[in-house]
């Protein structure tokens, strides 16, 4: 299992180096006032130096969080594992800036800021201008576009230009890439439902609504389900609120091409071929092994589950240093759909890499695992 506790690692960075500017960037996005201000940078402090202490009685997650956190209550953060700390930090930091609690403050999103001004960036009008050219490309160099831009979405500073232009980046950048796979599975299971698991809100939900869209329009999709996370989560994460705006800033787009799939987006929402749901196991600092029955009973019988970026994939095979050779259909075999990652690679966390790929990333001596430059996709069927 990942710990923070050690110097130097990427783990480790998080906590001291990247959430310092995370805390004032957050701090420097909305008006908050003494008390909010206070409460977030002895967050920070506590992360760093102290002790883990459970949500207030009063809370209404209270009961779960000791729960989820036994034997990790009193014991300093640095022995707390990664995946854990990570998100019962922003369980923290929201309520800290009072999102929980009556008052003003409460259900603020403190990252609305950054995705609203991603959203309204021009770079999304290009975007979004450049899905025309996508119409006009044979139905599986299109399909394969959309699928990339989704993918590299997920890195959030490409998408349909470059999909529009070459296919995606270079082909190096894709370590391990099964996407023959993925289509053969989702012909071979045409109209079944497929479940979407979103990450990140902005540049990448609206490729992957269009994705979604090309799935139904299709008809290799006969119902979607997209799940969202409950609350704001590891700062650009989407929730409902996002993928209404999203929708909306489709449907809005000058681009014909664009427009027309937020119109199709939305009477798929009406006719429920598209339904988007959440679940409090989303924002919850487990793995997906230990999703609770309910959620897994949703996820039964569903022809695939798509789970973008990289948290869902360290969910998924596990947030352990595996060796990169180890088999992703093992690790993720517990999941109970068949399932696909696109994920970009963010964290340490990587699984079914070809052994010579593994040696030429290690040959060139950059972090490949972390620097987001590199990403997989990956499928496990269950037969
Ligand atoms: O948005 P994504 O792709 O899930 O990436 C989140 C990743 O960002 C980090 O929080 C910090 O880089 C990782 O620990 C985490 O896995």
């Amino acid at each position: 299992m990942i710990r923070i506790d050690a110097p130097g690692s990427f783990a480790w960075g998080v906590f001291h180096e990247r959430h310092p500017k995370l805390v004032q960037q957050v701090l420097d996005a909305l008006p908050y006032g003494p008390a909010e201000r206070a409460a977030v940078e002895r967050l920070l402090a506590d992360s760093t130096t102290g002790v883990l202490e459970p949500p207030a009685e009063s809370d209404h997650d209270h009961a779960q969080w000791l729960e989820w956190g036994a034997g990790l209550w009193g014991r300093p953060w640095s022995e707390a594992p990664f995946l854990w700390a990570e998100s019962y930090f922003y369980r923290r930091l929201l309520d800290a800036i009072g999102y929980f609690r009556p008052g003003a403050w409460q259900g603020v999103d403190p990252f609305a800021p950054f995705k609203s001004a991603e959203l309204a960036g021009a770079a999304v009008d290009e975007e979004l201008a450049a899905l025309s050219e996508l119409d006009g490309l044979p139905t599986m160099r299109r399909a394969d576009a959309l699928l990339s831009s989704a993918l590299w979405g997920n890195r959030a500073d490409l998408s349909f230009q470059i999909t529009a232009e070459a296919g995606g980046p270079t082909a190096s950048d894709l370590v391990a890439d099964e996407r023959a796979i993925l289509w053969s599975e989702l012909e071979r299971t045409r109209g079944g439902r497929i479940c979407v698991v979103a990450d990140n809100a902005g540049r990448e939900l609206l490729p992957d609504l269009v994705l979604i869209d090309h799935l139904l329009s299709g008809g290799l999709a006969g119902r979607i389900v997209l799940y969202v996370k409950p609350q704001p989560y590891f700062v650009s994460d989407a929730t409902m609120t996002d993928v209404l705006a999203s929708v909306e800033r489709l449907r809005t787009a000058p681009s014909e091409a664009a427009a027309a799939v937020g119109r199709r987006l939305w009477h798929a929402m009406n006719s429920g071929a598209l339904v988007v749901r959440t679940h409090p196991f989303f924002c919850a600092p487990l793995p997906y092994h230990d999703m609770p029955a309910d959620l897994r009973a949703e996820f039964t019988g569903a022809a695939m589950a798509i789970l973008k970026g990289d948290l869902n994939y360290r969910r998924l095979v596990g947030d352990q240093l595996w060796p990169p050779t180890t088999s992703f259909t093992e690790t993720a075999g517990h999941f109970p759909t068949p399932v696909a990652a696109l994920r970009t690679l963010k964290s340490d966390v990587v699984v079914g890499v070809a052994p010579d790929t593994v040696t030429h990333l290690d040959s060139t001596g950059t972090p490949w695992r972390t620097s987001g430059r590199h990403a997989v996709v990956q499928v496990a069927l269950h037969r």
